[in-house]
């Protein structure tokens, strides 16, 4: 399917749940110094071959503009002519909807979540515990044990993709960039908010649960 072919409705639909999400958690202080970016997928998907908006790179999240987002294909290229540019992570999106067929992705930067990816680098992942919150990611077994993967940050995205593209684990629908921030996926923009809520909860549960330990 091309993108001229996707139906302008399923187009205006993703730019307005965009608009209300980018929102939201600007309203929250989710989008420090303009950090941040998110994606909705639109039209159908094969692995080769789907389209996305995604916010435009560099700007004042907290505001709204006509400028904000832009579609883009699968490789990250935009699908029309337009002078903004899409956001500098791009291809880390591109790359986590090839692996999942997620339906949206979110990522921010926070305090809690910098502070774990450096207190467990040396273990790759962040430990969660029997905390009820696992549920938002349909994980329901009893105790329920998860590892949050984190991988290298560097400047240069490329040589970002081949690690997500390794630890990627089909049951958490998230991935930690070390002192970055987390990419959060699902299956449509409802989903995908749901999981970074709960992951921006058990980092900072993580962090105070690690600090009570050692304090002890
Ligand atoms: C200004 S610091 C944040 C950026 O380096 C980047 O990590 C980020 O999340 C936002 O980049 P953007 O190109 O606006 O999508
Ligand atoms: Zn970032």
């Amino acid at each position: 399917m091309s993108f001229e072919q996707i139906a302008t409705e399923d187009k205006q639909r993703a730019l307005a749940e965009l608009t209300e999400v980018k929102s939201l958690f600007a309203s929250r202080g989710w989008f420090p110094g303009t950090s941040g970016n998110l994606s909705i997928r639109v039209g159908d998907y094969k692995p080769d071959e789907f389209h996305f908006a995604i916010t435009a790179s560099g700007k004042d999240k907290s505001l709204s503009t006509s400028e904000d987002f832009l579609f883009v294909d699968q490789a990250g290229k935009p699908c029309e002519t337009t002078r903004l540019k899409p956001s500098a992570e791009t291809l880390i999106h591109c790359e986590i909807y090839r692996q999942t067929g997620a339906g949206a992705i979110f990522h921010i930067h926070s305090v809690f979540n910098s502070i774990v990816s450096e207190l467990f680098w040396e273990r790759k992942s962040i430990p969660v515990d029997g905390v009820e919150l696992i549920k938002a990611f349909n994980i329901w077994d009893e105790e329920a044990h998860i590892d949050i993967p984190i991988v290298s940050n560097f400047a240069h995205i490329p040589s970002i993709v081949p690690e997500v593209t390794e630890r990627l684990d089909p049951r958490i629908p998230g991935i930690m960039l070390r002192k970055h921030g987390i990419y959060a996926w699902g299956a449509n923009a409802f989903e995908a908010k749901r999981h970074l809520e709960a992951f921006e909860f058990l980092f900072e549960y993580v962090y105070r649960w690690e600090l009570l330990q050692r304090k002890a």
